[in-house]
């Protein structure tokens, strides 16, 4: 069994309110929200005045990922929306082990990022020190695109490294998860299933939640 965390960059933002009552009635874990800059990804999503906004009506833990350049001049603004976790992308911080320290002491959990091309090996030296690792499993920027098989292999030789250190780190992958590839995510071991357009392009997304949350 995996813990699901939905990402609202699928959801209806006309009816942000309807989307996140949704959020609040279901088995969701988390709410995972992406937040996008333009420089880091070629992509905009959404800042903070709809975090805030969505922090103010969510029930559910607020897992953020941010696919930002400098993600390290946010972590006080994370912390007072009351975030569960921070996610930020290797690829984007110059000091990780700094950046990892200070989500600690703003009171978050840390989460680390790597893009499909950056290697699990990248982590050796920090994985004793961060609460999750969130491996993509599409290029970030865009939420409907087709799973990358390599995320399997990846998911494996996370494992084995988290296994072989005292870490405790979670594994998430985010990213064209949906009934062809939760399955074995599970099966693969990955403990947070993030997924989009599966669950917000749903008829019934409550029950598709449901039904994420039941794969052993
Ligand atoms: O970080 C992301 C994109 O960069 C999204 O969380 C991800 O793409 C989810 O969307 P989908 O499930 O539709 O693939
Ligand atoms: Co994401």
């Amino acid at each position: 069994m995996a813990l699901v965390s939905p990402s609202l960059l699928a959801a209806d933002f006309l009816h942000l309110d309807s989307e996140i009552e949704m959020i609040n009635r279901s088995e969701a874990d988390w709410l995972h929200l992406d937040v996008m800059d333009g420089v880091f990804v070629p992509n905009i999503s959404f800042g903070f005045p709809v975090l805030e906004a969505v922090a103010q009506r969510c029930i559910k833990p607020l897992d953020v990922h941010f696919m930002i350049v400098h993600p390290e001049q946010y972590i006080d603004r994370t912390a007072k929306l009351g975030a569960m976790m921070m996610n930020v992308h290797v690829e984007a911080c110059r000091h990780l082990h700094r950046t990892v320290q200070e989500i600690h002491n703003a009171g978050m959990k840390a989460g680390v990022t790597l893009n499909p091309s950056t290697p699990v090996s990248m982590l050796e030296d920090i994985i004793e020190d961060v609460d999750m690792v969130l491996i993509m499993s599409v290029n970030p920027g865009f939420g409907g695109q087709d799973f990358i098989e390599n995320t399997l292999t990846k998911v494996a030789r996370l494992r084995r490294m988290i296994a072989g250190s005292g870490s405790k780190a979670l594994i998430e992958v985010d990213g064209g998860v949906h009934a062809g590839t939760a399955p074995r995510l599970v099966q693969a071991g990955v403990d947070v299933l993030v997924s989009g357009s599966y669950v917000f392009r749903s008829a019934t997304p409550e029950h598709t939640i449901h039904e994420l949350r039941e794969l052993k």
